[in-house]
């Protein structure tokens, strides 16, 4: 696969004020481009030796105008980035100053980098492999120091051992197989099939405990969707607020007040849950609440998990039982709020509709029982994931959707070898699997995937 050699540049700092803010520049007009625009205190750019840093100032080539007083750093390929020759140019941090670099640095030739771009030419130019441009992403991205934990691990090839691992046992499959095809007469007994098929399924089972484990990597990548419902005015939104200890949701007395939907993260024991507050559920007759909680519908549909709350200081009512239904197939944590007012709800009634469902008592307003609730949060997870603690982690549904693929080729492979079809057929599968999983680290990817993967990058990476 080949690419663009011309020169990028990009501010890889956030936009904004900051104390430092870096622009990079890579290719191999770097350092003509480092040479026209940067007047050093002492040493010429020419001159300066690869990874120090020179002070000096950026100047307009144009007007010879000065725009900053920066540190400046030469990066001489292949021991860089991206692998080409590369520049940082450390200026002030700030919205002007950043945007007045950048714009000098392109109108010397380099071109505005795309999203991603610089971790792109790093993987295309063999530093890294593409589970790890990934990592790169998902560092970056990082929730929680569980997920960012997961995230360095892969970004130091974690993954990618892994999977040439793998790779290499089938190789080693395939050639136990290919030598009973050459030379089938040949009984050697370790290139029987029933040899081949031990080690096929060995394999198997190895990728299906790696895919067992893959609900879990998404949760600690993406967060585990939660969303709370109920009818107006339980207390949903107070809820909310008390799980991020912040007022970020509207609260009133007037039921209907939250219509948007409202997503906000928090940390339960290093995972990221992502909890979402809707519109109360009811017949609405208003216009922008009916598509409140026409959105409140759709975010149920999305989530993983439903935080149910009813109204301790209220009778159960045909709202809350119609709500009871729709959640029917999702995973439910039953909360009751305002406990801290007298008691009205029929909690018998509610006993009745979730058989042998635990309720949790609490009181958004008074903070009482919140940490029960993260608790039976984070019950819930480990529940749904089992253990996180041991072996390979993948947190990618491109990686799931490989390995499973490869499993199923596996399969068909095991098939072959049970109604003695040809041994070809058998080493076509094989073939097939050690392809898949070549897919996650890129060794066998198509030029769709590696663009969409990079598209998701912020600029500047
Ligand atoms: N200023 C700055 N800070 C940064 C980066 C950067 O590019 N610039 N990084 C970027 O995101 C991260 C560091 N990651 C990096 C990874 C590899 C190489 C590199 O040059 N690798 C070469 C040389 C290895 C060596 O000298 O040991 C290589 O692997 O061949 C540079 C940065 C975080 N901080
Ligand atoms: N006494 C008491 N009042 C509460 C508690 N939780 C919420 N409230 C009150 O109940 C009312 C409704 O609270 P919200 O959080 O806005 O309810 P909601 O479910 O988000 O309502 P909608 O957005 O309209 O669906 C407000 O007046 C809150 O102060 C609680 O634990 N105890
Ligand atoms: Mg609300």
């Amino acid at each position: 696969m080949d690419y663009e050699r011309d020169t990028i540049a990009a501010i890889s700092t956030p936009l904004g004020e900051g104390g430092i803010g870096i622009i990079r520049i890579s290719g191999d007009d770097s350092f003509n481009i480092a040479d026209r625009i940067f007047v050093p205190r002492k040493i010429k750019p020419c001159d300066m030796e690869p990874r120090k840093m020179y002070l000096g100032d950026i100047i307009d080539p144009e007007t010879k105008e000065t725009i900053d007083e920066v540190l400046i750093v030469k990066y001489k390929a292949p021991y860089t980035y991206t692998r080409e020759d590369m520049v940082e140019i450390n200026s002030h941090g700030g919205f002007t100053v950043q945007n007045r670099i950048l714009e000098i640095v392109l109108s010397c030739g380099a071109r505005m980098a795309r999203p991603g771009e610089f971790t792109k030419r790093a993987f295309l130019n063999g530093r890294i492999d593409l589970s790890q441009a990934e990592a790169v992403i998902d560092v970056i991205r990082a929730k929680t120091e569980r997920s960012l934990k997961i995230a360095q691990e892969q970004l130091r090839g974690g993954l990618s051992e892994k999977i040439r691992e793998m790779r290499h046992n089938l190789i080693r499959i395939l050639a136990h197989i290919e030598a009973s095809i050459d030379f089938p007469e040949d009984d050697i007994p370790c290139f029987d099939s029933e040899t081949i098929a031990g080690e096929i399924k060995k394999l198997k089972e190895e990728m299906e405990k790696i895919l067992n484990k893959s609900k879990a990597g998404k949760i600690v990548r993406e967060g585990l969707s939660t969303v709370i419902l109920g009818r107006p005015n339980v207390g949903k939104s107070s809820l909310l607020n008390s799980l991020l200890k912040e007022k970020r949701a509207i609260v009133t007395d007037i039921p209907g007040t939250t219509r948007d939907v409202i997503e906000e993260y928090i940390n339960i024991k290093g995972i990221p849950i992502k909890i979402i507050d809707t519109a109360g559920i009811r017949e609405a007759t208003d216009e922008v609440e009916k598509i409140g909680v026409r959105k409140a519908l759709e975010s149920l549909e999305k989530a993983e998990l439903v935080i149910l709350m009813f109204d301790a200081s209220d009778e159960l009512k045909k709202e809350d039982i119609d709500i009871a239904e729709l959640v029917k197939e999702k995973y439910v944590i039953l909360v009751i709020n305002k406990i801290d007012l007298p008691e009205k709800i029929d909690l018998e009634k509610l006993e009745k509709i979730f058989p042998g469902k635990n309720i949790i008592k609490i009181s958004a307003l008074k903070e009482e029982g919140i940490e029960e609730l993260k608790e039976a949060i984070y019950q819930a997870v480990t529940k749904n994931i089992g253990s996180l603690e041991e072996g390979i982690l993948i947190t990618r549904a491109r990686h799931s959707q490989a390995i499973r693929k490869a499993v199923e080729a596996l399969e068909r492979g095991e098939k072959a070898l049970e109604e003695s079809i040809p041994m070809e057929v058998v080493a076509m599968e094989v073939r097939e699997a050690l392809e898949f999983l070549g897919e996650i680290t890129g060794d066998n990817v198509n030029e769709d995937v590696i663009k969409a993967i990079f598209e998701n990058f912020c600029i500047g990476k």
